[in-house]
């Protein structure tokens, strides 16, 4: 990418297309477009279609998405496969017919079979059953790999798909049944403690196990990716190291600074045992992670403290 090639970030309110935007200003990057879903439904083929034709769009990072927890996955099945499918259809589609240069799709490691061996490497994709609670998100995934490859075997595009790990960061999801574990605890364990309560509540019994990225670590890799990498394989996105959740809530207890007890709500979901991603391909292409859990931990809490809160005191 050239420092004023025009990118559009899809979902640049999200978790993610927050932090590629960030990303992109703080490299330099000048020409960037946007949208929100009121603006641009990205699920109308019409309308994505004369966005591009308009916006005369270079590059493209795919980071709109219907996207939640294990139990807004569980409980939406029908909007997670439908809103997804449409989405990436539409986008890829008009990046190619109105012949953008590189589009990056950004898919998630549910992709993998629930009992992969671990680490999960990229060849693992497709060789047993997935996880049942978010089945209907990650065929919708694969089913955006797959049109990223078939598109660039076809028709000679230049289409890479990321599939990060679980993530956190400024401008996550905070909503305590659709969002996912680090924020629904980060802010179950601040609410506990502002409210003088003794026990927090973890879903689950506590001893499955995740690999937690940092979202500003993720959009630096996604922008290197664009810049550096234009194989027709997918690439994990992921630290290397995984913790159980029952550990990552006793840190986040810790930042937060809670004193009472945690309980574990076994009629809630577990999900998949583990799922610690191989990163020997964005390691050999250069990449690694730079912000530890505790470190990331700390921001996410700090943010949580000076942007959610506030703005949601404030209406
Ligand atoms: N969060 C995580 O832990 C992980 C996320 N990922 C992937 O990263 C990507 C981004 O996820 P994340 O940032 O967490 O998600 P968020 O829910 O934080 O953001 C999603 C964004 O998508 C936009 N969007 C949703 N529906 C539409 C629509 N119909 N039309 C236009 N825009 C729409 C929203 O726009 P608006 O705000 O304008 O409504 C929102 O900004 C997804 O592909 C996800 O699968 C992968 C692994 C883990
Ligand atoms: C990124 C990934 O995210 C989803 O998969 P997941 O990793 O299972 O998601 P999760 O973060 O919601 O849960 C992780 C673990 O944590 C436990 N857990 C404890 N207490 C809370 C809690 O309070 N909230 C939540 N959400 N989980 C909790 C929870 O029971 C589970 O064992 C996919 O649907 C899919 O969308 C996807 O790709």
């Amino acid at each position: 990418m050239k420092k004023d090639s025009r990118i559009y970030i899809a979902g640049h309110r999200g978790l993610v297309g927050s932090a590629i935007k960030r990303e992109l200003e703080k490299q330099g990057y000048m020409n960037l477009v946007y949208k929100t879903s009121s603006d641009l439904d990205l699920r109308n083929p019409v309308a994505v279609n004369q966005f591009f034709k308009e916006e005369t769009i270079e590059y493209v990072f795919l980071a709109a998405a219907k996207v939640g927890g294990i139990v807004a996955n569980n409980d939406y099945p029908a909007e997670f496969i439908r809103d997804n499918l449409l989405i990436q259809t539409n986008v890829i589609d008009a990046s190619h017919q109105n012949n953008i240069t590189k589009l990056l799709f950004l898919g998630s490691t549910c992709i993998y079979p629930k009992f992969a061996p671990q680490p999960m490497k990229e060849e693992d994709l497709l060789t047993g059953v997935l996880e049942p609670t978010n089945e209907p998100y990650a065929i919708a995934k694969i089913a955006g790999i797959k049109m990223c490859e078939s598109y660039n075997r076809q028709y000679g595009t230049k289409y890479i798909s990321a599939m990060p790990t679980n993530l956190y960061g400024e401008y996550d999801n905070f909503d305590l049944e659709k969002s996912h574990v680090l924020p629904a605890l980060i802010r179950k364990f601040h609410e506990a403690k502002e409210n003088g309560s003794n026990e927090v509540e973890i879903w689950g019994t506590g001893t499955p196990k995740r690999e937690f990225l940092y979202s500003g670590d993720l959009a630096n890799a996604c922008v290197y990716l664009m810049n550096n990498y234009e194989g027709n394989e997918f690439v994990n996105i992921g630290v290397g190291e995984d913790i159980s959740i029952k550990d990552v809530a006793l840190k986040i207890k810790d930042v937060v600074g809670f004193k009472g007890a945690l309980t574990f709500n076994t009629e809630k979901p577990d999900g998949t045992p583990r799922k610690l991603v191989d990163v020997s391909r964005l390691s050999s292409l250069g990449w690694r992670a730079e912000t530890t859990l505790d470190e990331g931990l700390k921001k996410a809490y700090e943010w949580y403290l000076e942007n959610y809160i506030t703005e949601n005191v404030n209406g």
